[in-house]
């Protein structure tokens, strides 16, 4: 077979099929190529599966709040763990299957296979030929696991293999506290799983603000052992897995892997292109049109490197689609930086990061929600968000979280950030009590009180900012 597109597609996971719903727009003449599995990493293994996980480990642990709030007998209640492995599956069906309908009719443009470049033009796939105009890779990543450790076979789990278990074991460890290791960490021991989490930095689920590292420490070492910092080994033993940390070791039944993600693009031969790799395999692009170079091939998605989340990967895949169909660069404005892991409390980033050296000299403004009102009457008083904006006009320029509902916080602030607001700006709003946004009021009426004075009164307009502000 010899084929000849306009656009050839690498992928069909969420990037993949961003790009394929512009080329589509655009031409007939392509083809999309996915090595299989179809139904995409978030969908199958990735963001819904760990998300309905995490929804069953936390109704679980709610039950362990009853006492708290007068409701007597939930200490009868148990996990049922291989029901609740199943329901995940079962909506994990559902959701891949309402990915695998924006593929159907495609005939013969869809094509299962490995690509691999073959120069700027043309990839090869199972020995087959297709030339293409322009390339578009979304490849995709896959979970590391360190050599040593993959002759544990069964007792080695991954995001991969997690959630086809049947079962789970009563002791697991978890290695690596990243987004995933904390999010999975903290469901499997809500689920009432002995958990021991190691990770070899000092700060969990990529927390930059060494305060909100701390407040996440402490609220998640409530409920699983974490151990920052270490070096840790893995044996075989008896019944199981021993895993050794400095003087310290561990025997667990299963270990969950969650060092990170690899860039699926060591058999990709980006090397064809002729343009320099880093130490990652992986070239250069431009973040605003997903290209490599002056090549005709785009990158999008987990593979390029740069932002392994859904929506930055649909986005990539949206930028790529409409580039590898114009005749002139289409250069996108990247969205506001956002994060968030699932955990209780939630982590979530927006905006600048703290290691960021624009926040080197920046007015921050914290609330601890130990002491909130809502925080303390739903029974979710823990945390810290802390919000970071210009010393000279309070403009915000990033938050960093361990906070409840910090889902919604991250949102409102990456509005703010987005539409260059300062913090009266925000203040300017309605807080309606009693909120959890009146935690982030207070933080932002702690910047406030550093900038320059404004009124006494609560309602007072800010003539030194030309804004009206009520604080
Ligand atoms: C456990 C977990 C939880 C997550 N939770 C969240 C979350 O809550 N929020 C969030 O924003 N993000 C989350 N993510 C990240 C998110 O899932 C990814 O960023 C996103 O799925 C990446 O999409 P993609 O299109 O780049 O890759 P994929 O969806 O992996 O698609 C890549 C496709 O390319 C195929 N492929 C690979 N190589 C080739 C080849 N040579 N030839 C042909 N086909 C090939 C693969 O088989 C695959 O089908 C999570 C990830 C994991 C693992
Ligand atoms: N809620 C979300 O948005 C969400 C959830 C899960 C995953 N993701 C995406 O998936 C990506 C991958 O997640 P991840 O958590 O696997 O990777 P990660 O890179 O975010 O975290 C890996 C962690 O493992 C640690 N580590 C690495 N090698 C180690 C070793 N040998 N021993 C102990 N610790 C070690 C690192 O210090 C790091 O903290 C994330 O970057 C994120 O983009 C997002």
């Amino acid at each position: 077979m010899n084929t000849k597109v306009d656009v050839a597609i690498v992928g069909a996971g969420t990037a993949g099929l961003a790009a394929l719903r512009d080329v589509r727009r655009q031409t007939d003449n392509f083809v999309l190529i996915n090595k299989p599995p179809y139904g995409t990493t978030c969908a199958r293994v990735g963001c819904m599966p760990s998300k309905t996980l995490i929804a069953a480990a936390n109704a679980f642990h709610a039950t362990t709040l009853l006492d708290t709030f007068g409701v007597r007998g939930a200490a009868q209640l148990e996990a049922d763990i291989p029901a609740v492995l199943e329901r995940v599956r079962a909506l994990r069906g559902d959701f891949v299957a309402s990915v695998l309908k924006s593929t159907e009719g495609l005939g013969q443009r869809s094509i299962e296979g490995h690509a691999r470049l073959d120069g700027e033009h043309r990839l090869i796939v199972d020995g087959n030929v297709i030339e293409a105009d322009q390339i578009i890779l979304a490849p995709g990543s896959s979970p590391v696991v360190p050599k040593p450790w993959r002759a544990f076979s069964d007792r080695l789990l991954t995001t991969d293999t997690l959630f086809e278990q049947t079962n789970l074991p009563a002791r697991i460890g978890v290695i690596g506290l990243g987004a995933i290791g904390v999010e999975m960490a903290q469901a499997l021991s809500r689920l009432g799983i002995e958990v021991h989490g190691f990770d070899g930095a000092e700060q969990m689920a990529g927390t930059t603000d060494a305060k909100i590292a701390k407040a996440l420490h402490s609220a998640l070492s409530r409920e699983f052992a974490i151990h920052l910092g270490a070096d840790v080994d893995l044996a075989e033993v008896e019944g199981g897995i021993e895993i050794k940390w400095g003087q310290d070791r561990v025997v667990v039944d299963k270990v969950l892997v969650a060092v990170g993600r690899r860039q699926n693009v060591q058999d990709i031969g980006l090397e064809t292109l002729g343009v320099p790799l880093d130490d990652k395999g992986l070239p250069e692009i431009d973040p605003q049109t997903m290209r490599i170079g002056t090549t005709s091939v785009l990158l999008a998605g987990d593979a390029n490197g740069q932002n392994a989340l859904l929506h930055e990967g649909s986005d990539e895949g949206h930028i790529a689609g409409l580039n590898a169909t114009s005749d002139t660069p289409i250069k996108l404005d990247r969205r506001t930086p956002m994060s968030i892991t699932f955990s209780s409390p939630q982590v979530a980033s927006v905006g600048k990061r703290a290691d960021h050296p624009e926040l080197e000299d920046c007015l921050v403004g914290e609330v601890d929600f130990s002491a909130q009102g809502r925080a303390r009457v739903i029974q979710k008083n823990e945390g810290l968000l802390r919000i970071y904006a210009t010393r000279g006009d309070g403009r915000l320029l990033g938050a960093e979280m361990a906070a409840p509902a910090a889902e919604h916080l991250a949102h409102l602030l990456a509005l703010a950030i987005d539409q260059n607001l300062t913090v009266y700006d925000l203040l300017r709003i309605p807080f309606y009590h009693p909120t959890l946004e009146e935690g982030m009021r207070t933080a932002l009426r702690e910047i406030a009180r550093e900038l320059p004075k404004c009124s006494v009164s609560d309602l007072a307009g800010c003539a030194a900012l030309e804004t009206a502000a009520l604080e």
